[in-house]
């Protein structure tokens, strides 16, 4: 049996990946693992947004802060791989990440929800598509309640947007993988095959 590979080292298909599935459900614990087993291989996508920064986020690091005028600029150039609203702020993939991580000779991985997982198909970007999904709804609600991060409000909103985030994911033809996440090592490892698997 060939060694898991750890060292750093581009995938045969270097095409971006796009990791979607309902909030909570473990994609940042995912890839951070595939960052860290492959360091200097992966960048995270790096969002445009209006909203102003929390405590502790750096701009250019957590997200692209940008004025409300600048963002509207660059939907209008067409810009965005996909964007959105939510509670009143923007946020938006800009084209430039999938041109930025070619030049840098690594993979771009975007983590997105639903909706942009359909604008970035609409745009025609070539790129794979992988799904994470929730052993159960129950556990999902374990998760997010566990994680410690959101209100009693903010917890029922993204419950109710796993609900279709599933039934999207059920549409044949979206994504290229679908993982459910139930023991982590197991679900990382099919990450792991599917990223440097040949390209076909
Ligand atoms: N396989 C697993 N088994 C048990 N707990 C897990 C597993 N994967 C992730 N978790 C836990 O679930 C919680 C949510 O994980 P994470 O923050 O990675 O989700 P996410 O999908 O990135 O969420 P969001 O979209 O809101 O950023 C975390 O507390 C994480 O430690």
């Amino acid at each position: 049996m060939a060694p898991a590979a750890t060292t750093s080292s581009l995938p045969p298909d270097t095409r971006p990946l796009i990791i979607s599935g309902p909030s909570g459900v473990g994609k940042g614990t995912l890839y951070n693992l595939l960052f860290a087993r492959h360091p200097g291989t992966f960048v995270l996508s790096v969002s445009h947004t209006t909203r102003g920064p929390r405590q502790g986020e750096q701009d250019g690091v957590h997200y692209r802060f940008v004025t409300p005028e600048s963002f509207e600029a660059l939907v209008q150039k067409g810009g965005f791989l996909e964007h959105a609203t939510f509670g009143g702020n923007r946020y938006g993939t800009p084209k430039s990440v999938v041109d930025e991580a070619r030049a840098q000779d690594k993979v771009v991985v975007l983590d997105i929800e639903m909706e942009g997982v359909k604008q970035v198909k609409k745009t025609g970007v070539d790129a794979r598509y992988v799904f994470i999904a929730p052993p159960s709804v129950e556990e999902l609600e374990r998760r997010l309640r566990g994680r410690g991060t959101e209100k009693e409000e903010s917890i029922r909103k993204r419950l109710a947007q796993a609900g279709a985030e599933l039934e999207y994911a059920k549409t044949p033809g979206v994504h290229d993988l679908v993982i459910v996440n139930d023991d982590l090592e197991r679900a990382y490892k099919q990450l792991e095959e599917f990223v440097y698997k040949p390209a076909q």
